[in-house]
């Protein structure tokens, strides 16, 4: 059995009637990659948030590398090991780069607030380098790269700190789907090479069937399957699996029959 790097028990939340993520529980293997999916409202992206530490819990925990994370990260140094720890990527990458910033500007900045003291030169290069990009970009602004250019800028800058799991939240939605399989491709290679962690989280299956080992199902707050990705999507057990799956528009696919099964399901 590899080890866990990242485990999540009975977490909830909730606001005000809503329940958002109700009683959540799964673990990540070290270097693992983890598919949370599941339709809007599931509750995924309120997971994410919380595992990374920018939304609280109500109740339950967060492990990561056998540390455990309650509340809030209180000072500097707390803030930056939680950081170090786990990294997210958004869907948006123009929300998570400064615009006035280059790409070298935004990785040196990252590397001198973790890093400090150190020359980061030759580590900004290797860190675009491992990423598809090179010295063109790196004296780029965000908006004079493609959107896949720029994502593949946001996991450069995740991985500069080394974190343990990377949360990818979305993190392809907004590519073209050939950028997509280029991003795709990249994630699986870092995986491989550098042994980082992924929770993927993500409506796609797509997404879960190219990059995934295991994957947690959540619908309205609750896990309601999980397993190996490959025994998940061949011989989904639950009904709602069974409707994210037939779901996915194919040929001959009837969306009248989709709306009948959901009304069935409550
Ligand atoms: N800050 C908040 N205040 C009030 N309700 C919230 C808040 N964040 C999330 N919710 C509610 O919690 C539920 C779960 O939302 P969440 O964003 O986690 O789902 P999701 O599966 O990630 O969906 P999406 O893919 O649309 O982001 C939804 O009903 C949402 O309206």
């Amino acid at each position: 059995m590899a080890e866990t790097v990242l485990e999540v028990s009975g977490l909830r939340r909730t606001y005000g009637a809503a329940r958002a993520v109700d009683d959540v529980s799964f673990t990540l293997a070290a270097g693992g990659a983890l598919g949370v999916v599941g339709e809007s409202g599931s509750g995924k992206t309120t997971t994410a948030r919380i595992i990374v530490g920018l939304e609280r819990a109500d109740s339950g925990t967060v492990t990561v590398g056998g540390h455990q994370r309650t509340g809030r990260p209180v000072g500097r140094a707390a803030r930056l090991r939680w950081a170090r720890e786990v990294q997210m990527v958004f869907q948006d990458p123009y929300l998570s780069l400064d615009p006035r910033i280059s790409v070298g500007g935004a990785l040196a900045e990252t590397l001198r607030l973790h890093f400090p003291g150190a020359d980061h030169r030759t580590r900004i290069a290797e860190l675009l380098d491992q990423v598809g990009l090179g010295g063109r970009e790196a004296s780029a602004l965000p908006h004079q790269l493609s959107g896949g250019q720029r994502q593949r800028v946001t996991i450069a800058r995740a991985l500069a700190v080394q974190p343990a799991v990377l949360v990818l939240d979305e993190a392809v939605a907004a590519l073209d789907v050939s950028v997509q399989a280029q991003i795709l491709n990249l994630l699986g290679d870092l995986r491989a090479e550098l042994g980082v962690g992924y929770l993927f989280i993500t409506h796609d299956l797509g997404v879960v069937r190219t990059v995934t080992d295991d994957v947690v199902v959540m619908r309205q707050g609750r896990v309601v399957e999980a397993g190996p990705t490959d025994r998940v999507l061949a011989e989904p057990e639950h009904p709602y699996t069974r409707l994210l799956l037939e779901s996915v528009p194919r040929p001959g696919w009837d969306p009248r029959r989709i709306a009948e099964a959901r009304r069935a399901l409550g």
